[in-house]
């Protein structure tokens, strides 16, 4: 099941294009880098993918059907702010059930520990509440992560065993991932190739 988009053109105020005619295809199991300017619409062109936006012209298949919003979503989208992604009335364990019960080995993979279950969102560090945010995204319908500046946040050994066990996950289920990074050396180690986004201005 491939995840593409097809000549797709977005603008948030008429005529004042983002980008226009925007061509990607990530097949099961790639992992592709996207990287651009600041500015240039990648964070945008990620909310497409994952169906949070709806593209001026042009569509965003999955598996050659239009992206559908009913159900779980098997396009997930993780962003570089965890503590606006998780509801902060809700504990740890209802957060990261929200789509599906994450099984024991998938936290224990991401180095969830049990205890945090228990924990508010304030009670937890950017780079612990980042964990649960890629378990809640990891559902076993979920054939596409879209990563945007997922770790920009993060510190080094927390990037490199979230990038390990994504890389696993994506060879090992044959899910495919678009990785937005300003870190170039984050993009070459991870991804299969890199696509650029120019400004359509
Ligand atoms: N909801 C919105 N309404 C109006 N304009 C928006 C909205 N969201 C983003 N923009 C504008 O669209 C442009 C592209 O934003 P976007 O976040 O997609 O870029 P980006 O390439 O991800 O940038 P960065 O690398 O800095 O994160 C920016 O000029 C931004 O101000």
């Amino acid at each position: 099941m491939q995840l593409s988009a097809r000549e797709v053109s977005f603008c948030y105020q008429p005529e004042q294009w983002l980008f226009q005619g925007m061509n990607l295809v990530i097949d099961p199991g790639e992992i592709v880098g996207l990287i651009g300017p600041s500015g240039s619409g990648k964070t945008t062109f990620c909310k497409l993918l994952a169906g949070y936006e709806t593209p001026v012209a042009g569509e965003v298949y999955l598996g050659g059907k239009s992206l559908s919003n009913k159900g779980y979503h098997p396009v997930q989208l993780v962003y570089q702010h965890p503590e606006k992604a998780v509801n902060p009335h809700w504990k740890m364990k209802r957060i990261v059930s929200e789509g599906w019960n994450p099984d024991k080995e998938t936290l224990d993979l991401l180095g969830i520990e049990q205890e945090w279950l228990e924990r508010w969102p304030n009670e937890l560090s950017g780079g612990e509440l980042q964990r649960f945010c890629v378990a809640r995204a990891l559902g076993p319908e979920t054939r596409f992560l879209i990563a945007d500046e997922m770790t920009t946040m993060l510190d080094a050994i927390t990037q490199a065993q979230l990038w390990t066990v994504l890389q696993n996950i994506a060879r090992e289920r044959m899910m495919g991932m678009l990785v937005v990074s300003h870190e170039k050396s984050l993009i070459q180690r991870v991804c299969h190739r890199v696509v650029e986004m120019k400004r359509a201005f």
